[in-house]
């Protein structure tokens, strides 16, 4: 007997040994995808009926800084090191554990209401995070970010931090989540620092999330402290293997790119967050073309401002046509397999295909809607057309987190309510009130 089966749906399986099925059925049990075919000759203890839906595998979002939510739309419109340096990282000394609870919780309220079932993170007070993705069920893959600056005293506590974090969940909330090493970037860590963490994520086999290469500044400085770019230097430190999730990578030579495609690195595209801080286009139908496995991701919702991967979709489409002048550069199949195969191959977990043995990790999408009619093509529809508002269901470990639009697993109005309190912790001005979700006299 099955936990759950999901009939009349379109399924985009994203599997191409069997294709997609125009009319098909999935069977789920135990967390795992038990059967994926036209008729699923077995019972159920619960129906899910996906007519007029395409049913898919869950987004992965691989790049995130999901405590970032409460940041939102906080200091825009700044260039980026200003923006960082000079009111970024200054706020984030007021968050405290409780008040990153509080955000993470909102971005995966967010992210389980626009189709993400799993995400990749680096933040502050990472084990509040952890607390949040365990008790609303979606999967993710969580580093605590680590910065030392060139100072010895803090890379040592940093590196313990980190190291604290990967015993205490890896492999926690029943194996939904899987902790990494997150040393932010090349510039901002030393290179003792990267060689010292590479090293003990190694012995202690866990993956590694970094920026590299976000800006020309970083390539400039980079070049004047090393005689190189962070690429080489990374690659010379020996810190490259297809064990390293690389954020951003837009300031790449063609040996840069080679590099990333000989070391199996995995990179993580954020084409909204790129363009709205105006760091560059990254160099992402060239490394597809090397055969580099490129994800797709939103980073922190500072730099976005929102959690939304079908805007990711459409944006990363969009972007990449127009700075090639060439609009055959990438096609909507390619957007869906980077939001889903090429995420789940970047974080090592069985999702991203609805595929018999995998993660019941997957998202029912309303096909039945005035901006997705008539419909001709799929995954068309998917990149070009349709918001994170149009996913009706979630699933996540074969658990229902979302039904027909209901959110089953928290209270959407507390988990606003709470983000906003923790949001006063900024000491900012902000619309609490206007929002009226400390009124009573409101109607929520
Ligand atoms: C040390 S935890 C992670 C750290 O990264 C900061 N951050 C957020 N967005 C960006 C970005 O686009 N580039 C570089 N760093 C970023 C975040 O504020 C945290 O301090
Ligand atoms: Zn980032």
């Amino acid at each position: 007997m099955a936990d759950i089966l999901i009939k009349n749906g379109y399924i985009l399986t994203m599997d191409p040994d069997t294709g997609d099925l125009k009319k098909g059925e999935v069977a789920i049990e135990n967390g795992r995808i038990i059967y994926v075919g036209l008729s699923y000759n077995g019972k159920a203890d619960k129906i899910i009926d996906a007519s007029g839906s395409v049913v898919m595998p869950g987004l992965v979002n691989t790049h995130n800084h999901a405590g970032m939510t409460l940041l939102r739309g906080y200091a825009d419109d700044l260039p980026l090191a200003e923006w960082l340096e000079d009111y970024i990282w200054p706020v984030e000394e007021k968050l405290g554990p409780e008040e990153i609870y509080a955000g993470v919780r909102l971005a995966c309220l967010e992210m389980i209401k626009s189709g993400t079932t799993t995400f990749a993170d680096m933040y502050i007070h990472e084990q509040a995070a952890a607390r949040a993705v365990e008790d609303c069920g979606m999967r993710a893959a969580l580093s605590y970010g680590m910065i030392d600056f060139g100072d010895p005293q803090r890379a040592e506590s940093s590196l313990l931090k980190g190291r604290n974090f990967v015993k205490d969940f890896n492999g926690a909330a029943n194996g939904r989540i899987s902790a990494m090493y997150g040393p932010h970037a090349p510039h901002t860590c030393s290179q003792q620092f990267l060689q010292d963490v590479r090293k003990q994520a190694r012995k202690d086999d866990v993956k590694v999330h970094i920026h590299v290469l976000e800006t020309e500044a970083e390539l400039n400085q980079m070049k004047e402290k090393y005689g190189k770019c962070s690429v080489n230097m990374l690659h010379d430190i020996g810190f490259f293997d297809s064990d390293v999730l690389a954020a951003h990578c837009i300031w790449l030579s063609e040996g840069d790119m080679n590099i990333l495609a000989e070391t199996g690195v995995h990179v993580s595209h954020d084409p909204v967050s790129n363009m709205k801080t105006a760091a560059g286009i990254a160099p992402v139908p060239q490394l597809l073309e090397k055969g580099v496995n490129v994800s797709l991701s939103t980073d922190g919702c500072a730099s976005n401002n929102n959690l939304d991967m079908f805007g990711v979709m459409k944006t990363a489409a969009l972007l990449h046509k127009v700075n090639s002048m060439d609009l055959t550069v990438i096609d909507a199949r390619k957007v869906l397999e980077m939001a889903t195969v090429y995420g789940a191959k970047a974080l090592g977990i069985e999702a991203g295909m609805i595929k018999e043995g995998y993660y019941g990790d997957l998202i029912v999408v309303d096909m039945k809607r005035p901006h997705l009619t008539p419909l001709y093509d799929v995954d068309s529809h998917l990149v070009y057309s349709a918001r994170g508002s149009d996913v009706t269901t979630v699933l996540v470990d074969g658990k229902v987190l979302m039904e027909n639009g209901k959110v089953l697993c928290m209270d959407e109005y507390e988990i606003m309510m709470e983000a906003s309190k923790a949001a006063k912790k900024t000491d900012s001005q902000h619309l609490i009130d206007v929002l009226g979700l400390n009124d009573p006299s409101v109607d929520q």
